[in-house]
C-alpha cells in the first residue's frame, strides 16, 4: 500500500470538510481530503439545495394557484418531473464549487474512496496509507430510521431518494413533523400532492408554538393534513399502498417519506482503531471540537451538535486556528441561527420565549411585533407573521420569527447576538421604508416604548425642560 505523509486528513467533503479544505490549504497547510460518495456531502446532494429548489417551483405553483392582486387564480399545470429538473438543475450549478478539480486546483490532494483508521494516527483510503498530524471527522449524518414495526417490509423514501421521483406521488404519507417533514409537505402539497404528516409528539416541536401556529395553519389551510401526537407504530402495506398506524388511527397513502431526524455516520470509519469515542449523537468532543485522541477533531453533524450546514462551515472555522496555528479556539452554540423554509418562514436564535423565560425568570421581557403592522407586509400580502425579541438587562438573548423572509429579517439580529449588542443598537438603526426589515426596528421600539412613554419621570422631565425653553 502507498504511504503518504501530511499536516492535515479531512475525512467526509460535505459542507465542514470543503470549508476546512479550502482554508486549510490557501493558508499553506499539506491538506489531504477522503470523500466516499459524493463531493458536497448531504448539503448539495440531498438536503439543502435540493430542498430549497423543489420549495421554489412549489412556491411558483402556489403564486398561479392563489392569484390575487386582480389576478385570477389558476389551477396551476404542475410537471412533477421539469420540477424535480430543476432540482437537479440547481445542484449542477453549484457542484463545480464543490468538485475534485476545484479543490484539487486549489492545492488540496482529494482521494476518492471511504476512510478507515488503522491506528490513532494512520487512516487507509483507496488503498492509500494517510499519516497526518492531524485529522478531522467531518463525515455528516444520514436519516435515522426508527424501529417502528414492518417499516423494512415496505417500500418507503428518505432526503435521499426523495429528488430521484420523476413521477408526482398520489398520496405522501410523512413520517416526522420536524423541518424535513414540514418543508417537504408544503413543497409536495402546492406541487399538487396529497399530503398527511404524522407526528409523535407537536409538529415543529423545537419552535416557539405560538410561531409554529403561523406555519402550522397555514400548512393546514393549503390542504396538508397534520396529525399531531401520532407516534407511528407499525408499517404495512406494498408499493402504492402504505399504512402506517398510530395511537390517533391509521394513514394509507402511496408513498412514505421517513423523516424521523437523523444519525452520525460513523460506521465505516473504524473509530475503535484510533481511540474515538463516540455517543449516540456522535463523535465525543469538548468544546474545542476535540475527540479523545487529541490528534483527531470532529466537525458538523458527525460532532453530535446542531447539525446545519452554516454550524459545520463554522465549526471549521473554530478547528482550523488551532490545527493550523495552535492557538486556543472552542465552539459557541448561542449565536447560532436557525431557519425552517416553509412559507411563511419560521426563523430562531438563541432561546424561544418558555426557553428564556425558564433560564432568566423575571429578569426577561418579551418586546413582540406583528407583521400586520408593517406597511410592506400590509402591501404584498404578507401579513400572517410575528416577531418575539428575548431581552435581558437591555440586550437581546433570543429571537423568534415567524412570516415572510424570517431567514433573511433574522440577520440583523445574528450579528447583534454574535457581537453582544444591545436593543439601543438595533432602535438606531434606520431601516429603509417601506421594508419588512422594518419589523426589526419596530420590535427594539416596542422594547423601549413602555419605558420611554409609560414613565412618569420622563414625562416631568419633559414638562420642566418644556417651562425651561425660550
Ligand atoms: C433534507 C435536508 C434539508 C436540509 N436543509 C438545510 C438547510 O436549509 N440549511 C441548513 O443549514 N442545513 C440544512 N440541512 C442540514 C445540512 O445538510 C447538514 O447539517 C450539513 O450537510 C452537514 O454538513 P457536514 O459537513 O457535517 O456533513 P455532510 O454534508 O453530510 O458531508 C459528509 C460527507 O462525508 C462523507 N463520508 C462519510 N463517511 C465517510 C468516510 N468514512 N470516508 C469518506 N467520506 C465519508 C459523505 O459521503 C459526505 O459526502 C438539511 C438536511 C437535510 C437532510
Ligand atoms: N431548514 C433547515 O435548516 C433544515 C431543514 C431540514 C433539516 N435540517 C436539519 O436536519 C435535521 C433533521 O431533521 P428532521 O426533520 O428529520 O428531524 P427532527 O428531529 O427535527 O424531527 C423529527 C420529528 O419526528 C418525530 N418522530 C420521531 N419518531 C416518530 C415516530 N415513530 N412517529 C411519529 N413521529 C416521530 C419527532 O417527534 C420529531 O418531531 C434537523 O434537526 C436540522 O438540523 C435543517
Amino acid at each position: 500500500m502507498a504511504r503518504m505523509k501530511t499536516d492535515l486528513c479531512i475525512i467526509g467533503a460535505g459542507s465542514g470538510g470543503l470549508s476546512l479544505a479550502a482554508g486549510a490549504v490557501q493558508m499553506g497547510a499539506r491538506v489531504v481530503l477522503v470523500e466516499g460518495h459524493r463531493m458536497g456531502g448531504d448539503c448539495l446532494n440531498y438536503g439543502c439545495v435540493p430542498s430549497k429548489a423543489l420549495l421554489a417551483a412549489a412556491k411558483q405553483a402556489q403564486t398561479v394557484r392563489e392569484g390575487g392582486f386582480g389576478i385570477a387564480p389558476v389551477v396551476p399545470q404542475v410537471d412533477y418531473a421539469a420540477a424535480m429538473a430543476h432540482v437537479q438543475s440547481a445542484i449542477a450549478t453549484i457542484a463545480p464549487h464543490d468538485s475534485v478539480e476545484r479543490f484539487e486546483g486549489l492545492g488540496v490532494r482529494v482521494i476518492q474512496a471511504w476512510g478507515r483508521f488503522l491506528n490513532d494516527r494512520e487512516l487507509e483510503a483507496g488503498g492509500e496509507v494517510i499519516r497526518a498530524r492531524r485529522f478531522v471527522i467531518a463525515t455528516g449524518s444520514r436519516p435515522l430510521l426508527p424501529p417502528i414495526p414492518g417499516l423494512d417490509q415496505v417500500p418507503y423514501l428518505t432526503n435521499e431518494t426523495l429528488f430521484d421521483l420523476r413521477e408526482r406521488p398520489g398520496h405522501l404519507l410523512i413520517i416526522g413533523g420536524g423541518p424535513i417533514g414540514m418543508e417537504m409537505a408544503q413543497a409536495n402539497v402546492r406541487l399538487g400532492t396529497k399530503v398527511t404528516v404524522i407526528e409523535g409528539d407537536r409538529a415543529l416541536n423545537r419552535d416557539d408554538p405560538e410561531l409554529a401556529k403561523i406555519v402550522l395553519d397555514r400548512l393546514r389551510a393549503e390542504g396538508v393534513g397534520i396529525a399531531e401526537g401520532a407516534q407511528a407504530t407499525r408499517v404495512s402495506g406494498k408499493a402504492g399502498a402504505i399504512t402506517v398506524e398510530t395511537g390517533q388511527g391509521s394513514f394509507t397513502g402511496t408513498h412514505l417519506l421517513v423523516a424521523v431526524g437523523r444519525t452520525p455516520a460513523l460506521d465505516r470509519l473504524n473509530l475503535a482503531a484510533a481511540c474515538v469515542e463516540t455517543t449516540r449523537a456522535g463523535v465525543k468532543v469538548g468544546p474545542d471540537l476535540r475527540s479523545t485522541n487529541r490528534r483527531v477533531y470532529a466537525i458538523g453533524d458527525a460532532a453530535g451538535g446542531l447539525q446545519f450546514t452554516h454550524v459545520a462551515g463554522y465549526h471549521a472555522g473554530v478547528v482550523i486556528r488551532p490545527i493550523l496555528l495552535g492557538l486556543p479556539a472552542s465552539a459557541r452554540t448561542a449565536h447560532i441561527p436557525r431557519v425552517t423554509y416553509t412559507d411563511p418562514e419560521l426563523a430562531q436564535i438563541g432561546p424561544t420565549e418558555a426557553e428564556a423565560r425558564a433560564e432568566h425568570g423575571a429578569r426577561l421581557s418579551v418586546a413582540r411585533f406583528a407583521f400586520s403592522g408593517n406597511d410592506r407586509a400590509i402591501a404584498t400580502g404578507q401579513t400572517d407573521g410575528l416577531i418575539k425579541v428575548m431581552v435581558v438587562k437591555g440586550r437581546p438573548v433570543g429571537v423568534s420569527i415567524a412570516g415572510a423572509e424570517a431567514g433573511e429579517l433574522i440577520g440583523p439580529w445574528t450579528l447583534a447576538l454574535a457581537n453582544n449588542l444591545k436593543m439601543t443598537h438595533v432602535a438606531n438603526m434606520v431601516a429603509p421604508y417601506p421594508t419588512l426589515g422594518e419589523v426589526n426596528k419596530r420590535a427594539a421600539g416596542a422594547y423601549f416604548s413602555p419605558r420611554l412613554f409609560e414613565n412618569p419621570w420622563v414625562k416631568r422631565v419633559v414638562r420642566v425642560v418644556q417651562r425651561l425653553l425660550p
